[in-house]
């Protein structure tokens, strides 16, 4: 399937410049979310992936199905002040901003086999922040996968030796 054509870009949102990837109209099309999700879970059996790991919020879209399908369980990564027990931090930058991410204390059992799902990689902070909370709670990270890859931003320098799948890329 061409996922490309079902991705929107949008000009100049939410800043100047940015070409957004608006996902959405993969997410309503029951065939197109299908094979992303099938896509992601046919690596995710490769990588011998034990729980997911998806932030905030559109990693919940792509991972929450991925973690169904395989049985296993997933982890949310949060921005401060919304998961209610004891958290760890690491600071991102964005393509677009600067923020905090955090994650349960206890999300991750040392050892585990953790796959990050996401739907865009851009600068690869996010996914670098994420990366910091796995191993701060003693995970192995054994990939990342992604629906976009925007290359033009070369997230993947912040990756070095991380196993990293994506679908499209521009
Ligand atoms: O590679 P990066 O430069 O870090 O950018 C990629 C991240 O940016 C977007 O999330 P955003 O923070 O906009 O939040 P949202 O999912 O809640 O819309 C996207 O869903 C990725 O998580
Ligand atoms: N250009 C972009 N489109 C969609 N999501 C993004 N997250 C960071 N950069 C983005």
């Amino acid at each position: 399937m061409d996922l490309k054509q079902y991705v929107t870009i949008v000009e100049n949102w939410p800043k100047e410049g940015i070409r957004f990837k608006d996902i959405t109209t993969i997410m309503d099309n029951g065939p197109a979310y299908k094979y992303a999700v099938d896509e992601i879970v046919k690596y995710a059996r490769e990588v011998g992936a034990e729980v997911i790991v998806g932030p905030e919020a559109r990693g919940f879209i792509i991972g929450c199905p991925v973690a169904y399908a395989l049985e296993v369980g997933f982890a949310p990564v949060r921005k401060p002040g919304k998961l209610p027990r004891e958290v760890i931090s690491a600071d991102y930058g964005l393509e677009y901003g600067k923020d905090t991410l955090t994650m349960h204390k206890d999300a991750i059992k040392k050892g585990q086999k953790v796959l990050i799902v996401d739907d865009l990689l851009a600068t690869g902070g996010t996914v670098e922040a994420t990366v910091n909370l796995i191993q701060q709670l003693g995970g192995e990270v054994v990939g990342a996968a992604f629906m976009i890859e925007l290359t033009y931003l070369d997230g993947r320098d912040k990756l070095k030796g991380i196993d990293i799948r994506t679908l499209i890329s521009y």
